[in-house]
């Protein structure tokens, strides 16, 4: 495996006060960009890439306690720093406000539509101070009397340019190991969320959704260039699974992935599995880490995604009479 390209984060230092008072509104959300892939009979008409570019990411993978402004102090320093190192594009992980549990998701969501969540006003402060696009993990958001698992995607001025809101829930029993249910709490959201940003063409997923290829394939078929899975596998799963499915989703469609997660904490009811991660198009490791607090940092060059679709034209040589991938939210 590549060496780690990491930075590591110590802990936050003194944040200005302001910070979650600095922004009074989070800002409309942005239409989402509508896929042109298809019902055609012979398959996706796949939506040409937007120009390539290179971008430096950062996977900042924090320590998450019970103190949710701790929290967001965490971020804001890890954002800045992460900025200060080159990152025009950054990444936070899953739940990186709250504990991961089903006690903790009622209690810590905020009203994010309803303009009185003060992690969206101090993430959109953070994304503005740091002039970077950010992928914001995810939070418990409070919406209509449900519960979703949500990631908001701000633009280099703190402007809401998208949400996706976890769409496969995360409920498994494996006897022994571990249950959790997120469906008791929480409920899916509905559904892509493909975003352009000037970062790039990100397709957004969170966690679990990783594990369903369908969800990467439409990403790839609407033009992305980037998947981005904020997520917290866990002691059980993430060993044999984590990797292996950025992987998976990286080689099928010719697509670069970061995964993000939270540090392990000792203290916490769930233990994360940490190894943020970022994997190019031909399932290359470009940069990871292990379950400290880290920042991992990776230079992504889209323009190896021609390349690598031209060495190896996968979509011309698919059977079409064979299969069909059916985007069922493509306008
Ligand atoms: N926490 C998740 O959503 C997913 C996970 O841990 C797994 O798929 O394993």
């Amino acid at each position: 495996m590549p060496t780690a390209s990491t930075v590591k984060i110590a802990g936050a230092s003194a944040l200005a006060a302001a910070m979650l008072a600095a922004v009074s509104r989070p800002r409309a959300v942005g239409r989402l960009v509508r896929g042109i892939v298809t019902r055609a009979a012979g398959g996706p008409v796949y939506t040409p890439l937007p120009p390539p570019q290179k971008v430096k990411v950062a996977l900042c993978q924090l320590h998450v306690t019970a103190d949710k402004e701790q929290n967001l102090k965490t971020a804001r320093k890890a954002i800045e720093d992460a900025a200060a190192a080159g990152a025009k594009l950054v990444v936070l992980p899953e739940m990186f406000n709250c504990p991961y549990s089903n006690d903790s998701f009622p209690t810590y969501a905020e009203d994010i539509e309803g303009g009185a969540s003060g992690s969206v006003a101090a993430l959109s402060a953070a994304a503005a101070a740091a002039r970077v696009t950010l992928v914001a993990g995810s939070i418990p958001e409070r919406c209509h009397g449900k519960l979703y698992n949500t990631c908001c995607v701000f633009d280099s001025r703190g402007k809401l340019l998208a949400k996706h809101r976890k769409v496969h829930l995360f409920d498994i029993d494996i006897p022994g190991k571990i249950t959790f249910k997120e469906s008791l709490t929480l409920s899916p959201g509905p559904g892509p969320t493909v975003v352009d940003t000037e970062a790039g063409r990100l397709g957004i997923g969170i966690c679990y959704d990783i594990r369903f290829p369908e969800l990467a394939q439409i990403y790839a078929a609407r033009g992305c260039q980037v998947l981005i899975y904020p997520g917290a596998f866990n002691m059980t799963t993430g060993p044999v699974h984590w990797e292996l499915l950025a992987k998976a989703r990286a080689v099928d469609n010719q697509i670069f992935v970061l995964t993000c997660s939270p540090a392990r904490n000792p203290d916490s009811s769930y233990q994360a599995w940490g190894h943020s991660t970022a994997v190019g198009p031909f399932a290359e490791v470009l940069a990871t880490t292990e379950h400290a607090p880290a920042t991992v940092l990776a230079d992504l060059d889209y323009g190896q995604l021609a390349e690598r679709r031209a060495a190896m034209p996968l979509r011309q040589q698919k059977r079409h009479d064979l299969y069909l991938l059916l985007d069922k939210t493509a306008p």
